[in-house]
């Protein structure tokens, strides 16, 4: 049996990627907490995730749902105390869970003391420097890196905003709100190296980084993936490979594959450890709609190799848009086309709804394309309410409307708070299709034909194929593009993933010679297929189908 080198343990892990303040509330305030977390962890334990990816915890005037820190090293007051996060981490990890926080490395809230104090100006009152200025990025006029998009399309309308204390402009990529930190400051580097130390002392297993292609501006540039940004992050690995091994970083750089990759660094000089798989995601929607798989293996197959210690992270849905940002111009138009018929589904360059509605709650699509996310190369990430198939509520602002409380039972607030649904922080989706009277854990936990028990066991079936996490994938030719065909393979085990995009059953002819003599058995049921011969191996698939087989 394949056997995985235990500090990469984040090559065979599935993570679960939730909100603290959504997710379950202790002590009925109606916002969600780390005592209520801790309550739900054997629930977590048992669906069959390894990480928890949290959500940021840290104090902040929730402008941006927490990604604008006004304090690294505390926990907001809403969410516990920093004894309740310790209580949770260790219970978490009694339970043989991992805990990856998110740290957000390329600004701060406006409100964050170092920002209040910058707005002093370079100079102070007494003529000394102000050491906080410079913990900013500032401008006289406003004008420089005009080279730079903008993120937030519908808010923002430059990346530069004048602070009328200092009657100076400060540099932002995101919301006016986060004004980014100065990373060409080495004391900036400094601080928040020793804010990493601060929760990797306190035990966690590493940290989903937020927005790293964003570090440091040049003019000239767009701003984006500077060899000065990758020099940073390597020293973050260094420190991490060097007092804490075993713990592991996580990029959020949404780029194309060749700029992605870098944020792997090499290994000789290694940086991060995991980086998301942007560029498929959307694909998986597009290839359904189009019946057409053709788009997913052109964008795996441009994925450059990865160093030995790297693995990529998949994922469907998360707390943000369904993002658009790294498809071409007319792919882009037919996800709008085909995924956000109603305006208000539209957010910055993307969608802002979950899996289910997505899907049409179609509980066929639903598995298909969670198939296909636990099947393809790297660690996935399941969004916390996509296991039931949890809607959206379009009626709240922003990127909130995926971020509603999860669905527990069908009793007050949907298990989520003892508090009304008016008093939690955000109300629990209640509508006849998708609302905790009809989509809730306890339901699914005593349906074994729910979602719920389906991605369960499908997680269970994945953990004893050690090839899915580490094995080769190889791209299977057909004469269907509606089905994608591929191998996952280690020296132990092949796999054969065959799953059917289209709305009909279709038949395909699969080039499998190199396996012929070979019999397909399925994963969950060990059923054996006809003997692969010499000739295209024929398949029929219904609607929707896949199969998980391993060739004996
Ligand atoms: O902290 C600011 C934002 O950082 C992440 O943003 C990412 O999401 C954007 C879409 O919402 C995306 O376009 C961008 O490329 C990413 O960096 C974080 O996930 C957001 O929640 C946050 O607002
Ligand atoms: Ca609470």
């Amino acid at each position: 049996m394949t056997q995985i080198p235990a500090p990469e343990w984040y090559k065979s892990a599935v993570f679960y990627e939730l909100s603290v303040r959504t997710f379950a509330d202790g002590n009925g305030d109606g916002k969600g907490d780390f005592p209520g977390l801790t309550g739900k962890l054997d629930y977590l334990r048992g669906l069959g995730v390894d990480v928890l990816w949290i959500l940021p915890c840290y104090p902040s005037p929730l402008r941006d749902d927490g990604y604008d820190v006004a304090d690294y090293v505390n926990i907001h007051p809403d969410l516990g105390t920093l004894d309740d996060f310790k209580v949770f981490l260790r219970e978490a990890h009694a339970r043989g869970l991992r805990v990856v926080t998110d740290f957000v490395t390329n600004h701060t809230s406006s409100d964050h003391p170092w920002f209040q104090a910058a707005r002093r100006g370079p100079t102070l009152p007494d003529g000394s420097p102000n050491e906080y200025h410079d913990y900013y990025v500032w401008s006289d006029t406003g004008t420089e890196y005009a080279g730079a998009r903008i993120i937030f399309t519908d808010t923002e309308v430059s990346n530069w905003t004048l602070d009328e204390q200092s009657g100076r402009y400060y540099w932002h990529r995101f919301f006016s709100s986060q004004p980014d930190l100065n990373y060409d400051n080495p004391r900036v580097v400094e601080e928040i190296l020793q804010a990493a130390r601060f929760w990797l002392d306190l035990g966690v297993d590493g940290f989903r980084v937020d927005a790293v292609p964003y570090l440091i501006e040049r003019e000239g540039t767009n701003c984006e993936n500077l060899p000065e940004t990758h020099d940073i992050l390597k020293r973050f690995r260094r420190m991490v490979d060097q007092d804490y091994p075993g713990r592991v970083l996580l990029a959020e750089a949404n780029q194309w594959p060749e700029e992605v990759v870098e944020y792997f660094g090499t290994d000789a000089d290694p940086e991060f450890h995991m980086c998301f798989n942007f560029p498929v995601m959307p694909r998986l929607y597009m290839s359904l709609k189009k019946e057409d798989t053709t788009s997913i293996r052109e964008i795996m197959e441009r994925l450059p190799a990865i160093p030995a210690f790297g693995q990529w992270v998949t994922f469907l849905r998360n707390h943000d848009e369904l993002t658009l940002e790294m498809v071409t111009d007319d792919e882009r138009a037919f996800m709008y086309a085909a995924y956000a018929p109603d305006t208000r589904m539209k957010i910055n360059v993307g969608i802002r709804r979950r899996l289910a509605p997505l899907l049409d709650n179609d509980r066929r699509r639903v598995e298909l394309l969670t198939t296909v996310l636990l099947a393809l190369p790297g660690s996935p990430i399941l969004y916390y309410g996509d296991e039931i198939g949890m809607g959206d509520d379009l009626s709240l602002a922003d990127r909130n409307g995926v971020r509603t409380p999860m669905q527990w039972n069908a009793g007050m607030s949907g298990g989520f708070s003892t508090a009304t649904p008016d008093q939690c922080f955000f109300p629990p989706i209640g509508d006849a299709v998708y609302g905790y009277g009809r989509v809730n854990v306890q339901s699914q936990e005593q349906d074994p034909s729910s979602l719920l028990k389906w991605t369960s066991r499908q997680l269970e079936l994945r953990r004893r194929h050690p090839a899915f996490a580490v094995g080769d994938l190889t791209f299977i030719d057909t004469d269907n593009p509606a089905i994608l065909a591929f191998t996952r393979r280690t020296g132990d085990e092949t796999l054969l993933i065959v799953s059917n995009f289209a709305a009909n059953a279709q038949a395909v002819h699969l080039n499998l010679g190199d396996y012929a003599g070979r019999v397909p058995v399925t994963l969950a049921g060990a059923s054996p297929f006809p003997t692969i011969g010499d000739t295209p191996y024929s398949m029929i698939l219904g609607k929707y189908d896949y199969y998980w087989l391993r060739l004996n």
